[in-house]
């Protein structure tokens, strides 16, 4: 079978670039966003249960930093089919060589790029255009009484959103900075 997806490590265990590559003819293009064999590395086989997508409107808008505690924690892969985005993975997890660590970089329906988010770290992102299209595929279904969220301006995490920090949910806007007494997610 051909191989469509590129994995790319960064400096956070756990947390890859997915580079999608597309075959292309006269009438446009054909384009694989999942293989379960390809990403058999990521999902450790692991299924994904459920696929969302979402529409933002406006251009600097944040969502996150949002990750669900055990037993919901899940990985996330993440894609924008349309805009683009500055997306965020935050290393929680208790005891990770990069606790508190991060990764940012920018995701586009035109890079094609895709970023695995792995259990125990955290997701947000900011859009860099106005109607920004996401689509996420997640090992673990929504589970609200597990879910778990830190403020993008948190201080000791010091993300360089690229635009002042635009629209925010209600329930983002109320999310707590980082305790110094949190000692990470236990997986
Ligand atoms: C995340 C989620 C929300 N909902 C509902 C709850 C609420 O009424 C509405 C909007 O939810 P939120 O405000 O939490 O949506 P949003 O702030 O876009 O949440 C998302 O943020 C990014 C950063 C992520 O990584 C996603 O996994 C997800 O947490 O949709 C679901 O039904 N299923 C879901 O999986």
């Amino acid at each position: 079978m051909s191989q469509r997806l590129r994995l790319q490590p960064t400096s956070i265990d756990g947390v890859v670039v997915i580079e999608r590559q597309p075959i292309e003819d006269q009438r446009g293009w054909f384009d694989r966003l999942f293989c379960a064999l390809e990403l058999e590395p990521i999902t450790g086989g692991k299924p994904i249960v459920q696929v969302n997508r979402s529409l933002t409107r406006r251009r600097g808008t944040v969502r996150g930093l949002h990750f669900q505690y055990p037993p919901h924690a899940e990985i996330k892969i993440v894609t924008c089919l349309q805009g683009e985005i500055f997306d965020v993975a935050v290393d929680l997890r208790a005891g990770s060589p990069s606790f508190l660590g991060w990764h940012a970089m920018r995701l586009s329906g035109e890079n094609r790029r895709m970023l695995v988010i792995p259990e125990g770290c955290a997701h947000g992102f900011q859009t860099l255009s106005d109607d920004c299209e996401l689509l996420y595929l997640h090992t673990s279904a929504y589970a609200p009484a597990a879910e778990g969220g830190f403020h993008p301006a948190d201080p000791r995490l010091a993300i360089p959103w690229p635009l002042p920090l635009g629209d925010l949910s209600d329930r983002d806007r109320t999310l707590p900075y980082i305790d110094q007494g949190f000692g990470g997610v236990n997986l």
